[in-house]
């Protein structure tokens, strides 16, 4: 199976590496910057289940792809999404599946109007991990699931086909006949993650230990959820103990992805992850104090970054 991976970034390094570790056909799709880093020093991995360097990954830019490839695995962020599907369009062919692993939703619309909803299948990631400024993955916790299936719920003979090219891989492959259902618990927790460690620039830990920060996570939780279940998309009650257990969990360091770059001075995907979210509530969106407030919070810090840069 011929493999591109969009962007050689946290999740496109890690899990493209992994599969290039693992003997697949990958091709990583980077800009010139890049593909300079990943040519001098390899994509470097380190990770506390198992460090990796492949020197000399396959790349190629965009200006050079010819010809069809079997799978994409789109892990761009979502703000580079409508340059990513102008380059990446001589890659899709009429077989051509494209797994995106973006959080949020919105993509999959995007995806579909330019691609056609046969080529894209659902798809997430469940793994915390960030690029350095030298180029090297760092994957930060235990988690490397990549969940990917058919938006309709079958299980169709190409995403077995995906399935049995990342049998014996380094992270764990899941393929799933509720995918968008999957996709939507995700986006419930992360926005949730997202939103109130961005709001209170802080990890798990240190909210809990404010007063009243499990009661503003709950809430936001809570917002997110009620999103959903508007949307005929809403979390099992397993699903949200798990997700309330996870953000109010004492002493965690977690935080998102989404904070890390804001704390870095970043781009973030506010309007992907948390905007999104807050435009599918309709009329609703009024009484979603905390999803408004976290929002509100976000479009602040780009205006100020916007002003500074
Ligand atoms: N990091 C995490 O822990 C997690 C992230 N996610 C989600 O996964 C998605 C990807 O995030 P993440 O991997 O962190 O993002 P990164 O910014 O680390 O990686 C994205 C990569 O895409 C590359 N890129 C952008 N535009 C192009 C282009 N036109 N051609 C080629 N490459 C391009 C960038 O390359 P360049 O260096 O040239 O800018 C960058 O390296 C997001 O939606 C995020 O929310 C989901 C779960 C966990
Ligand atoms: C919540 C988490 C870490 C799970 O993969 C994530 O998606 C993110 O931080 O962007």
């Amino acid at each position: 199976m011929r493999i591109l991976v969009i962007g050689a970034g946290a999740t496109g390094g890690y899990f493209g590496g992994r599969l290039l570790e693992s003997g697949q056909d990958v091709t990583f799709l980077v800009r010139a910057a890049r593909a300079a880093q990943l040519a001098r020093d390899g994509l470097v991995i380190n990770s506390s289940l198992g460090n990796v360097v492949l020197s000399d990954p396959p790349t190629v830019q965009a200006a050079e792809l010819r010809g069809a490839f079997d799978l994409v695995l789109l892990s761009c962020k979502a703000y580079h999404l409508p340059q990513v599907m102008e380059d990446m369009a001589p890659a899709v062919g009429p077989q051509t599946m494209i797994l995106p692993i973006l959080n949020g939703m919105r993509h999959l619309d995007l995806l579909d109007a330019r691609f056609g909803p046969e080529r894209v299948l659902g798809g997430q990631c469940v793994i915390a991990a960030t690029l350095d400024a030298d180029g090297v993955v760092h994957h930060l916790n235990q988690s490397h699931s990549l969940t990917f299936g058919e938006r309709d719920g079958s299980r169709s003979e190409r995403v077995e086909r995906v399935l049995a090219a990342m049998s014996g891989v380094r992270f764990e492959p899941r393929l799933s006949i509720t995918i968008l259902q999957d996709m939507w618990d995700k986006w419930v927790f992360l926005a949730s993650l997202a939103g109130i460690t961005c709001l209170m620039r802080a990890p798990v830990r240190d909210i809990m230990a404010a007063p009243g920060g499990e009661q503003a996570t709950l809430q936001l939780l809570d917002d997110c959820r009620r999103v959903a279940e508007q949307n005929g998309h809403a979390p099992s009650e397993s699903v949200l103990a798990r997700a309330r257990g996870v953000l109010t969990e004492q002493g965690s360091a977690l935080s998102a992805s989404m904070m890390r770059d804001l704390e870095q001075g970043g781009l973030i995907e506010a309007d992907h992850v948390v905007g999104d979210l807050l435009a599918r509530a309709g009329q609703s969106a009024e009484s979603l104090i905390m999803l408004r407030t976290a929002y509100a919070h976000l479009k602040a810090y780009e205006a100020r970054r916007a002003r500074r840069s």
